[in-house]
């Protein structure tokens, strides 16, 4: 027998569904996202770090759930909330139902809730917090708790999920009938930020020849440059980005160097206050799979994967930054790079996981930027 959960909005609103992972009760910002496939990759992407998320889509978790698809090694998301569980899943990788690996990892989560009334209230208030309680309900205990969450504006949480150690990433794609796929004989050093990192940035740069050192989010500029990488990259990750200034920092003594820099999402975000923008929060953000983006430099519409809840307010930044990217849904900051070196960076996930990969070419421009500078040093110690 399931038991009854209740989802108690910051605003009042009630919802009263199914318990389909572990008992008890959570908080966080209630956000939606549209993505039809890649549940396990959201529960476990480190940016939904104390979010709880609606999935539109509203059959989930027929394919289960296993061991390759998680995007770090926890589930980060405060909770999901879905319309409709099925009784069976089936995929030739399952290793355990949804429901069997939401109680494994201790995460709460309801269903049987109607997410479109849901979606329509975050969207036409904006997300707020939100409780989940399965088990012993008490909504007017519930409610308190989702108040007591208060904002994400402020919160900085790349601190709270970054690795405390330093290591090293050779891992490539996932390749029918062989898995992850290492790549040994690495072109390039790159140094990688860990904001709340993806595993699949990760591997689509080591696919792409890049041997990855992955340091924590306070390492200091001159321990990255101690390292002499090609390139550096920022990660993507939770919270409000203002508030990094251990990063923002770092990033502005990197620039100075004019190494090669790609950031991601908070990546994205934090390039750009290192360059003295500013960012804002949004009333919604983009979470989905299905965003259009424009790249402007060759007018093409690309698909995009998206998670973010800030952006980069364009009027804020200087002359030498480029707008690159916009969302066609709001016209948004999408992408920007430096006309003075190789900096750039994009808001939404070219490493998909879950999403279309229409923007992947952005980390073959990081290695084809990173190769040139390369090929100059090496001419110019010949001569
Ligand atoms: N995926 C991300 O890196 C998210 C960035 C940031 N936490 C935001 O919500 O905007």
């Amino acid at each position: 027998m399931s038991e009854p959960a209740i989802l108690v909005l910051a605003d009042g609103s009630i919802f009263h569904g199914t318990a389909i992972g572990a008992s008890g009760h959570t908080i966080g910002e209630v956000v939606f996202n549209t993505s039809m496939t890649g549940y396990q990759e959201i529960l476990t992407d480190p940016s939904y770090f104390q979010q709880i998320v609606t999935l539109t889509y509203p059959h989930i978790g027929n394919t289960g759930t296993n061991d390759e698809d998680a995007e770090s090694h926890a589930v980060y998301a405060s909770g999901l909330i879905i319309r409709d569980l099925p009784l069976l899943h089936s995929n030739f990788r399952a290793n355990a139902s949804l429901s069997d690996y939401l109680k494994a990892n201790n995460v709460v989560a309801i269903a049987d809730i109607d997410t479109r009334r849901l979606t329509r209230i975050l969207r036409d208030k904006g997300a707020q917090a939100g409780c989940i309680m399965a088990g012993d309900i008490d909504e007017q205990k519930a409610l308190s708790l989702a108040k007591s969450f208060g904002s994400m504006a402020g919160k900085d949480l790349a601190q709270e999920v970054t690795t405390s150690e330093r290591y090293e990433w050779i891992e490539g794609e996932w390749k029918l009938g062989q898995g992850f796929v290492s790549n040994n004989h690495p072109e390039f050093h790159i140094v990688a930020y860990d904001f709340g990192v993806k595993r699949n940035i990760l591997r689509m740069l080591a696919e792409r020849g890049c041997h990855i050192t992955v340091v924590p989010a306070t390492t200091p500029a001159k321990d990255v440059l101690a390292l002499n990488p090609d390139g550096i990259f920022l990660s993507n990750g939770p919270g409000d980005p203002e508030p990094c200034h251990y990063a923002i920092n770092a990033i502005q003594e990197l620039l100075a160097t004019k190494k090669p820099i790609f950031g991601i999402c908070l990546g994205h975000q934090l390039l750009g206050l290192a360059v003295g923008g500013k960012t804002k929060k949004m009333a919604f953000g983009h979470h989905g799979g299905n965003h259009p983006v424009q790249d402007l430099d060759s007018q093409k519409v690309l698909i995009t994967s998206q998670n973010h809840g800030f952006e980069v307010d364009e009027h804020s930044l200087p002359k030498n930054v480029k707008i690159t990217h916009r969302s066609l849904f709001d016209h948004s900051v999408q992408g920007i790079e430096l006309t003075d070196q190789v900096a750039f960076s994009f808001q939404g996930h070219p490493e998909a996981s879950p999403g279309p990969h229409d923007i992947a070419y952005l980390f073959d421009k990081f290695t084809d930027e990173m190769r040139k500078i390369k090929h100059t040093h090496t001419q110019a110690i010949a001569y």
